[in-house]
């Protein structure tokens, strides 16, 4: 259809260099052609031109003093993406990969992800080259503290409301918090994923990984199978794949592989979830370390090898494009039936494609790990009621909307003659409820 193509080509014109904003924006528009058919009136209104260009995008100078007084410069990033259903909303990621095209990949797909949660929250992400690999929290915290110093200009709890993503977690949140309320002096959700003591929402630390988990139950239920006895493998060992564990074990699945930048460890008596949470969680040390107190468990150097175990239901949850086509047909030919995405566009289209090929279960990251977002937008309603509720009622809420994502996704995918195309039903109706709001606020 030309008016998807003719998009397409004006963003590869316009965004050279970005492969990953590429990859996500063309992975979102070549589903939505027969939503354009069925709504010629989002044409007119120039809906796909708008929403693949950020309202604002924000690049700023991120200085710092070491350690041993030496003055460091990170670069900073903001991508306010789309507001059309509510305040921006997307985590922030330091990592040294972070370019303005990572952030963008991020801020595009969040614009869908956090439709299908159903709750008011639009598209936004954030970031920084910044490593915080082996600094000390006296360094990650003057960090924080710069990033926030020109952040806190463009943020607030009815704005932008930033969260974590890969390295940033409690502690980073927690110095970026203080430093908002030190230059602001107001108390306010400016962030999610706040320590309980000063806002934060039961579940939100489990919730990526507890949301992932019902979201591929849901998917294999409906075809007649359960976690049970599954051999699962899930790759990284961060805040989406620890809770993926611990929820997966709850339902009695067996966990035998988890990686990190390094490499895997394989354990076929089952991950020791504890051991990893506290070399990961306390003491900030590298997978290896897991086979000292497991030395029945190997460990493999190199992350792409934790694709060749042999398993039932794989979980990708460590970071972009993690899965190529030569690990999806490896996975394949193992006899994987599910791949449940954690971590955000973690498959290439071509392993996708074998996932298709191969009849794999597959269910798409902006519905699988949605559930971190949506109890993010959870702890923003609490602050903005001045209460917190209890364990139980924040998940059974997740629970409640993981199983609406995955009704929506099938109902938009049968809806346009895709079956029960779960990547393409996310997309459809991720889509749908943002296109219909910017349809109705004008040409803004
Ligand atoms: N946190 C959240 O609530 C949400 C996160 N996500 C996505 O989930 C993924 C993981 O995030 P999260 O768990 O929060 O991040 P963490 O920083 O807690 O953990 C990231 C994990 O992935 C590994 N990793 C990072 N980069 C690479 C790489 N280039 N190659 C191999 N492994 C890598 C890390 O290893 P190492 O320690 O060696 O770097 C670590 O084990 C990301 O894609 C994120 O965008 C999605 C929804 C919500
Ligand atoms: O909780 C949030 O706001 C951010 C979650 C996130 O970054 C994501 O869904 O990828």
């Amino acid at each position: 259809m030309a008016i998807v193509s003719d998009v397409l080509m004006n963003v590869k014109k316009r965004n050279l260099n970005e492969p990953e904003f590429l990859q996500a924006v063309q992975e979102v528009l070549e589903s939505l052609e027969p939503v354009i058919e069925m709504h010629p009136e989002y044409k007119d209104a120039g809906i796909l031109e708008r929403m693949v260009e950020p309202e604002r995008q924000v690049i700023f100078r991120v200085p710092w003093v070491d350690d041993k007084g030496i003055v460091r410069v990170n670069r900073g990033f903001r991508v306010q993406f789309n507001s059309a259903i509510g305040p921006y909303k997307g985590g922030i990621r330091f990592h040294p990969s972070v370019y303005i095209g990572i952030i963008k990949f991020l801020g595009f797909e969040q614009i869908f992800k956090n439709s299908l949660t159903g709750l008011p929250i639009g598209g936004g992400k954030g970031g920084s080259d910044f490593d915080p690999k082996g600094k000390s929290d006296g360094e990650v915290m003057r960090f924080c503290q710069s990033f926030m110093t020109e952040l806190y200009k463009y943020v607030g709890a009815d704005v932008d409301v930033p969260a974590g993503d890969i390295g940033v977690g409690a502690r980073e949140v927690g110095y970026m918090y203080g430093q908002f309320k030190r230059i602001t002096g107001s108390y306010e959700g400016v962030l999610t994923g706040k320590g309980l003591s000063f806002g934060g929402s039961l579940v939100r630390t489990e919730a990526t990984g507890y949301g992932l988990v019902y979201f591929v139950n849901e998917m294999i239920k409906a075809k007649g199978y359960e976690l049970k006895d599954k051999k699962v493998v899930v790759s990284g060992s961060g805040n989406v794949a620890i809770y993926a564990v611990q929820k997966l074990q709850e339902f009695n699945a067996k966990v035998i592989a988890m990686s990190d930048s390094n490499g895997y460890i394989y354990d076929e008596k089952g991950i020791n979830i504890a051991t990893i949470k506290k070399l990961k969680e306390v003491e900030r040390k590298r997978i290896s370390e897991y086979v000292k107190e497991h030395p029945h468990a190997e460990y493999h150097e190199g992350h792409r090898g934790i694709w060749n175990i042999k398993c039932d239901i794989a979980l990708p949850s460590a970071t972009q494009n993690e899965i190529d086509e030569n690990s999806a047909r490896q996975l394949a030919l193992n006899g994987c039936f599910a791949v449940g995405e954690g971590s955000n566009m973690p498959s290439t289209p071509e392993a996708i494609k074998v996932f298709q090929t191969n009849n794999i279960l597959f269910a798409p990251a902006k519905a699988a790990n949605a559930g971190g977002v949506a109890t993010s937008a959870l702890e923003m309603s609490q602050n903005s009621m001045r209460m917190s509720w209890t364990f139980e009622e924040v998940d059974f809420k997740l629970q409640e909307i993981m199983k609406n994502i995955y009704k929506n996704c099938i109902k938009a995918a049968n809806d346009y003659g895709f079956g029960d195309n779960l990547a393409v039903g996310a997309n459809i109706a991720g889509f749908l409820k943002v296109a219909d709001a910017m349809y109705k606020q004008g040409v803004v």
